[in-house]
């Protein structure tokens, strides 16, 4: 019998990235009710999770990395699991029309306003390139590919990347960990489980870990309801174990961060 996976006589409330890409890590919080009585489940964007958890609204959340750099005085994390890519990771894009290069500078790139460490990403390795930073704006990611004309880019995270990635009609796109892995040969890690400093021990025993093997065991479950298509996705171009290399991407963004005034 496994062991279930909330403490004794603990409500907790955790907030969960709603794109297709977190799922393996929460399919567990989403589906196995028996094991994770007193779990109560918030799906939202990354940048409103971090609002939220840092507000006391949540136990526990999947953030973007770049939030637990920031928060670092009030937010422990797991850093066992979490998101990660190798390379292409197919759902982290900055985006131009087809006709526009893509290797000149903008005036003005629109981000994806549900993202935070993407949006460090895309800043930190446009001033590696080009020297300076344009003009940026949040908007909504469906509101993105029509705004965008000559003199701007685009960037999209999560399910709206991923169905750009996958039909890109009249636009092209730099996939951003295959950027970052050209600059630095590391992989990438987008988000990670965290939670306030004071609440870590409820977290200890493989909490997180555990929830991740259900959900990786159950792969097919998850692919039958979101889509065979995904298969590659969620199973080569994310992986969801932190490795060393893993951890010691985090670290070199986190410098790299830091040295350009982006933390
Ligand atoms: C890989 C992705 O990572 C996501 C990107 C995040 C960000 O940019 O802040 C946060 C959480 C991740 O789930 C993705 O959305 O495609």
């Amino acid at each position: 019998m496994q062991p279930s996976l909330s403490p004794k006589n603990w409500f907790m409330r955790l907030g969960l990235v709603r794109y297709l890409n977190a799922r393996p890590l929460d399919f567990a919080f989403q589906t196995d009710t028996e094991r994770c009585t007193g779990v109560t489940c918030h799906p939202d964007t990354p940048a409103r999770l971090v609002e939220q958890l840092l507000a006391g609204e949540l136990d526990a959340a999947l953030i973007s990395s770049v939030e637990c750099f920031r928060n670092a005085d009030r937010l422990a994390w797991c850093d066992s699991v979490g998101v990660a890519s190798e390379s292409e990771v197919q759902s982290l894009l900055y985006l131009r029309r087809e006709c526009d290069d893509l290797d000149i500078p903008v005036k003005r790139i629109y981000l994806d306003e549900g993202s935070r460490t993407t949006v460090a990403l895309v800043r930190l390795l446009y001033l590696r390139r080009f020297g300076h930073l344009p003009e940026c704006v949040s908007l909504p990611p469906e509101e993105i590919p029509a705004m965008l004309d000559a003199d701007t880019a685009g960037l999209l995270i999560g399910d709206a990347a991923l169905s750009m990635f996958k039909s890109p009609a009249g636009f092209h796109f730099h996939d951003l960990v295959t950027w970052w892995r050209s600059e630095t040969g590391l992989p990438f890690v987008a988000a990670l489980w965290a939670y306030p400093k004071e609440k870590a021990a409820l977290f200890k025993d493989g909490f997180f870990e555990s929830s991740l093997e259900w959900g990786l065991a159950r792969m097919d479950e998850i692919l039958a309801r979101y889509g065979e298509e995904y298969r590659a996705y969620l199973t080569e171009a994310l992986h969801y174990r932190l490795t060393a290399e893993d951890r010691r991407a985090l670290a070199v963004f986190s410098g790299l961060l830091q040295e350009k005034g982006l933390l």
